[in-house]
């Protein structure tokens, strides 16, 4: 072999000798999940910062909740920007016109600023309670209905119910099924077909010929959303002009919205933000309502004491969430041990930079092992545990990173997810009313199987089927 040699390498991070043209490609059985354990295994030979060659541009991975912390805190403006998007990321993002790929700059700071305060500000979220109240309502009465036939397959319903959600929020409207089924399997196409477009990344120049029908399948997604997405934007924009009042929505925002360069959101740009809004609020919840669910299953002790503290409340209204630490303490235990993305969204640096003596050079992915920083034995006790308890009595996290790093399921520093505030209510909010209305049981005979499955997001391999037992019949 002959191995890859280039003019940086005395100065990045170390990493495994690499192939020429292939690099470390070898290393990758499938993109995703699979790339963890090698980086654990990697992590013990050359330490918590190393190099892969998985593209044109080195890949970097932060393996340590320290280094994370030097990088994306104390040097939190160097680490903020984004790698130029793959090739499919730039179709589906209007080429980085979104908050999530756009550069750190500007744009980023125009469309961030816009979510923030028109649409997650406190009274802004507070305006869609009963949109919340309706959503975990269907939930319930869709639940109902299967636990009458036997066990029940979850997380379809709960998808259904959080992704609603969020298209109300999006669009300012309740939608009837047909719409949000419409939207969703849009979306939901997007989501579980993103891995396999990966391969124009790896070869940005050629795939697009070689893997035509795959190139094709991209805008065949993009136009399936644009279907679904953009009437409901014209919509949104004939009540405004109608001047009919109702819920201020995201899209609302958006088309009030003045880019630095002074000029309006084109309506491609309006879908791939609003795409943006719906997927990056609606899987990343329902996959980790899934998972909250599937641990109480396992641990009918920790739900018997949530349950306990929502009788002692009197029930699961938006104002009581406050006080009801238990349930904060079982929603961010899951996140520790099962966040929906086991990594962050790769950053890079703005300019050339160092961390902890190493060459970071412009464009390099950056990324951070955030699974492996949630168990890490340094930070937690039997970190493998599900133990909501560790959370409680002065055993608080500040999720925000901003002291020290303990766990960071929204990533932290200058890119931190701006929805985490939305994404902690709406969990705390669906689990609390779930476990109001129903004991969930294990079947008999069945494991909870905790397995993972790398989608969009990291989710049950084996999804949760539980015996949902209403609780007035089990207070009989
Ligand atoms: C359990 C729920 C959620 C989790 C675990 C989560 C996690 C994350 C993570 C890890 C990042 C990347 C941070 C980085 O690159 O360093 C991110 C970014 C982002 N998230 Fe979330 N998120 C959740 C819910 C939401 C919600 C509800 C919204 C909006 C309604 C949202 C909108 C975004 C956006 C726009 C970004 C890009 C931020 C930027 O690049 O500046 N997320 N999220």
């Amino acid at each position: 072999f002959v191995f890859f040699k280039s003019k940086t390498k005395k100065t990045l991070p170390p990493g495994p000798p690499s192939l020429p043209i292939i690099g470390n490609l070898l290393l990758l059985r499938g993109l995703g999940i699979d790339l963890e354990p090698t980086l654990s295994k990697l992590h013990k030979k050359y330490g918590p910062v190393l190099t892969l060659r998985l593209g044109r541009r080195p890949s970097i991975f932060v393996t340590t909740r320290a280094v994370a912390h030097r990088a994306l805190v104390q040097q939190g403006a160097a680490f903020a920007d984004r790698p130029p998007a793959a090739p499919a990321s730039a179709v589906f993002s209007s080429r980085q016109h979104n908050i999530s790929s756009a550069p750190y700059g500007p744009i980023w700071r125009v469309l961030r600023r816009n979510l923030i305060s028109e649409t997650l500000a406190p009274a802004r979220v507070k305006a869609f309670t009963p949109a919340r109240q309706w959503a975990v309502q269907t939930l319930i009465d869709a639940l109902h209905e299967r636990a009458l036939e036997g066990p029940v397959c979850v997380i379809e319903a709960m998808r259904f119910a959080v992704f609603s959600l969020l298209l109300s929020m999006c669009f300012g409207e309740r939608f009837g099924d047909e719409v949000v089924k419409k939207a969703e399997t849009a979306q939901r196409r997007l989501l579980l077909n993103f891995s396999k477009f990966t391969i124009f990344a790896l070869f940005p120049r050629i795939g697009k010929f070689i893997f035509r029908k795959r190139w094709q399948e991209v805008h065949d997604i993009k136009h399936q959303q644009e279907a679904a997405l953009l009437p409901l934007i014209h919509a949104a924009a004939e009540r405004r002009r109608k001047g009919q009042t109702g819920f201020f929505s995201y899209a609302d925002s958006l088309a009030l919205l003045e880019l630095p360069d002074c000029r309006k959101l084109s309506d491609e740009e309006m879908v791939s933000l609003c795409s943006e809004f719906l997927n990056g609020g609606s899987d990343t919840t329902s996959t980790t309502l899934q998972w909250v669910m599937a641990n109480l299953v396992k641990h009918p002790h920790v739900q018997a004491k949530l349950y306990k503290e929502i009788e002692q409340e009197g029930g699961v209204d938006e104002e009581k969430l406050q006080k009801m630490p238990y349930l904060k303490a079982v929603v961010t235990e899951a996140l520790r041990l099962h966040p929906p993305g086991h990594f962050v969204l790769p950053h890079t640096v703005t300019e050339d930079s160092t961390l902890d003596g190493f060459v970071i050079p412009k464009g390099a992915s950056v990324n951070f092992m955030v699974r492996e920083m949630g168990v890490d034995p340094e930070a937690w006790e039997e970190p493998l545990e599900f133990r909501p308890e560790r959370f409680l009595g002065g055993g608080e996290v500040d999720l925000t990173g901003s002291k020290e790093i303990r766990m960071m399921p929204f990533g932290v520093g200058r890119r931190i997810c701006p929805g985490m505030g939305l994404a902690m209510m709406h969990l705390q909010y669906f689990v609390g009313h779930l476990v109001k209305e129903f004991e969930w049981k294990r079947v008999e005979g069945e494991e909870v199987d905790l397995s993972e499955k790398v989608e969009f997001t990291v989710v049950m391999k084996n999804p949760l089927r539980v015996l949902l037992i209403p609780r007035a019949c089990s207070e009989n």
